[in-house]
């Protein structure tokens, strides 16, 4: 489990980190997201003890990274996936990092046998693709076996096989009951992955919530329906109050509940071809939420 207690990080006049309080819980898989400059490697260097807080305080299982003997074997971290000696062979990089851990060494081989590097294993680490880095990356995170595990873009670099393993790999040590704090830039893949969500802002918590919840709460919904009596549905639908709006033939009623627009159609013997619920992703939901807090906004259009 790691606790941030109003954890705050100050660079200059710059406050990357602003007074934050959450709870990662072991047993799912939590996603943390923010724009750009939000505060989240920040955040996850002062969990790993990489940066120190201006105040405020950041524990794994109650007690500060590196204070309770063997760090790798309590938290795992994939950060920088590159800063690794580009001379080593993978083999060697794991080895290194288990004997100054006191790992039994049979963990490395099993490690490399978790990520799918078994046949690169004795190349060096110069020579690996993105991809492959990131596997050693976390391979590394998983040596020690560790209870909590903390994953900054974990499938960058990776291919859609790759990006599904690792996404089964999360969901994997969550049910095995670790904690495991996962951030990435692809909404789409962290829709799929996490349990619940931490969305942070020009440092300061923006939600704290389940993925359900966030959905819920965030993501617009319309209903869509098709009608052979368009004209008659709308003119209804419009008369109870929803908002309907015509494109291509189709009415989009937004916000509304499905079963209640459905009912009200069909109570007046009008036919339907197609209701459906549609709901926007979590990318959208996101960007709505996160719209004041962006630092980098593009500017539409080229100016001449
Ligand atoms: N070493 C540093 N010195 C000065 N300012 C810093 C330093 N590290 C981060 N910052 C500033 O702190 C803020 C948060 O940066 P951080 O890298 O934690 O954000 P992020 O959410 O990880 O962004 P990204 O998604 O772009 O990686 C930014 O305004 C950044 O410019």
């Amino acid at each position: 489990m790691i606790q941030a207690r109003h954890l705050t990080k100050r660079y200059g006049t710059t406050t990357a980190v602003d007074a934050l309080y959450f709870t990662v819980e072991p047993g799912r898989v939590t996603g943390f997201l923010g724009p750009n400059g939000a505060g989240k490697s920040t955040t996850m260097r002062m969990i790993l003890g990489l940066d120190a807080p201006t105040s405020g305080s950041v524990t794994i299982n109650g007690h500060a990274y590196g204070t309770a003997g063997a760090p790798l074997r309590e938290i795992g971290a994939l950060l920088d996936a590159h800063a690794v000696h580009p001379g080593r062979s993978a083999r060697d990089h794991l080895r290194w990092l288990a004997v100054s851990n006191r790992i039994p060494l049979r963990r490395v081989d099993e490690v490399i046998g978790l990520v799918g590097l078994e046949k690169v294993a004795a190349r060096r680490v110069g020579a690996f693709s993105l991809g492959m880095g990131q596997r050693l990356g976390i391979a590394a995170a998983l040596l020690g076996d560790p209870g909590t595990v903390v994953l900054d873009e974990p499938v960058n670099g990776l291919d859609p096989e790759g990006i599904r393993w690792v996404r089964q790999l999360a969901r994997r040590l969550a049910d095995e009951g670790r904690t495991v704090f996962v951030s990435s830039h692809l909404m789409s893949e962290m829709a799929l992955m996490a349990d619940h969500l931490i969305v942070i802002g020009r440092g300061k918590i923006l939600a704290d919530t389940s993925m359900t919840d966030f959905m819920t709460h965030h993501a617009a919904s319309r209903v869509r329906l098709r009608s052979p009596q368009t004209a008659e549905v709308a003119a209804l639908l419009t008369g109870r109050g929803f908002a309907v709006d015509q494109s291509a033939g189709e009415l989009h009623v937004r916000d509304a509940d499905l079963a209640a627009v459905g009912e009200l159609v069909c109570s007046h013997g009008l036919l339907l071809h197609e209701l459906t619920l549609e709901q926007s992703s979590l990318e959208d939901a996101f960007m709505t939420l996160t719209a004041d807090a962006v630092e980098y906004h593009a500017t539409e259009g080229v100016a001449a």
